[in-house]
């Protein structure tokens, strides 16, 4: 069993916890109503805008705590002050130690800001939680849906209003593509062995459609790297780990985007 595996069924589980305690239909009366989101794809389109799209993630399957010493809210304000073009807040709560309240902190202290709800999505229940919770965009991973599966998911989040960004990784994840999601990343992480390769993002550019709005996932630490990707025809750079290893994550943001070519 990969750790991709482990955390998708250790998901499935706790969803089915969850709507012990809230079901389906109390979490829909929760819906916001009239409510206008931040839409991350028309940001990452901006040539101007910085394209960091900038994570709080506590803790990692493949390198344990990285910081247990900060809030949500400041470092995510920070984030948006430093210029961050988005944010992204893991919601896992066994593997990554976060959580929708965390998500709730951040939203409240960056009204303003496209934000990822970061999570392992396998159940509709999670994106009503997303919406309820003011997200701007959900993550469907390809490796571990079915096409029909992310189909119905991006149906269900764009009648909510919420983006989607199709996380893929492997080449034959190609033909799960659904035409109509807002974002795609490439993930330089494998998620099955934790290898990550920058020049993976740049091997399956070539191979994505000419018109999406392109986002290169982890493994980033270098602003040179961002200049690279960006020359090479990516929109948005997710990063987690380069900025939440530092004493002040927000302060490492600003530096990291006051070096990048623009
Ligand atoms: O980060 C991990 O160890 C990990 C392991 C298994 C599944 C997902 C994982 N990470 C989620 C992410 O996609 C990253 O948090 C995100 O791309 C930022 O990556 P980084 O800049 O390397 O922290």
């Amino acid at each position: 069993m990969t750790i991709l595996d482990k955390i998708v069924a250790n998901r499935k589980k706790e969803v089915a916890e969850v709507k012990k305690h809230v079901s389906l239909e109390e979490l829909k009366k929760q819906i916001p109503s009239n409510r206008k989101g931040n839409s991350l794809k028309e940001q990452l389109r901006n040539p101007e805008s910085s394209g960091i799209i900038a994570e709080f993630k506590r803790k990692s399957p493949s390198k344990g705590i990285i910081n247990d010493k900060v809030e949500p809210e400041v470092v995510t304000e920070g984030y948006t002050a430093a210029g961050a073009s988005g944010i992204s807040v893991l919601t896992d709560k066994t593997y990554f130690g976060g959580s929708l309240n965390d998500f709730a902190k951040a939203r409240e202290a960056n009204p303003d800001t496209p934000m990822l709800r970061k999570d392992f999505m396998v159940d509709e229940y999670q994106i009503y939680e997303a919406c309820v919770t003011k997200a701007d965009v959900i993550l469907l991973i390809a490796a571990v849906l079915e096409k029909e599966e992310i189909e119905h998911f991006t149906t269900l989040a764009h009648k909510l209003g919420l983006e989607v960004l199709l996380e893929l990784h492997a080449e034959e994840e190609l033909q799960k593509v659904d035409p109509r999601v807002d974002l795609i990343g490439i993930n330089n992480r494998n998620l099955k062995d934790f290898t990550v390769d920058l020049e993976h993002s740049i091997r399956m550019l070539e191979k994505l459609p000419a018109e999406a709005v392109k986002v290169a996932e982890s493994g980033i630490s270098d602003p040179a790297t961002v200049d690279y990707l960006r020359e090479s025809g990516f929109h948005g750079f997710l990063m987690g780990e380069n900025f939440m290893k530092q004493e002040h994550p927000a302060e490492a943001c600003r530096e990291f985007i006051n070096q990048l070519k623009r």
